[in-house]
């Protein structure tokens, strides 16, 4: 698989996943990685996760909305988290095969895109 680019998993769009697609591996993973470095990969190499702060509650809750709409507009739906009064967590994993797809690293590519527009 060629390397991918961050602009071309926001070019991308998420594939309906209902099963049948293969589990990414811990190394296609890493590769999927260097597109979204801000994201980090768990342990058992099933799930991505990116933290984010803003300056206060109501901003957070505005980016878990936004991040909502995308996710709807993609068809793929991270585990969204508040952590803190302003501090959100995005987890991305693919439930239907209990590990990360492309599509999970499409969702985090898009999800970088619009925090970097807020910025
Ligand atoms: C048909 C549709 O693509 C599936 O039901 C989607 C919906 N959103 C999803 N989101 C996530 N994160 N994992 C899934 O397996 C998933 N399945």
């Amino acid at each position: 698989m060629n390397q991918p680019s961050a602009e071309s998993l926001c070019q991308s769009k998420c594939v309906p996943c209902e099963g049948g697609v293969p589990v990414l591996s811990r190394v296609e993973s890493e590769g999927f990685l260097t597109a979204a470095p801000h994201w980090s990969l768990n342990g058992d190499a099933n799930m991505i996760h990116r933290n984010v702060a803003r300056t206060n509650f109501v901003e957070a809750m505005e980016l878990l909305n936004e991040i909502a709409q995308l996710a709807e507009t993609e068809g793929h739906h991270p585990d969204l988290h508040l952590t803190g009064y302003c501090k959100v967590r995005i987890d991305l994993t693919t439930h239907a095969i209990g590990g990360l797809s492309e599509n999970d690293f499409i969702v985090a590519a898009k999800i970088d895109q619009l925090l970097s527009a807020d910025e």
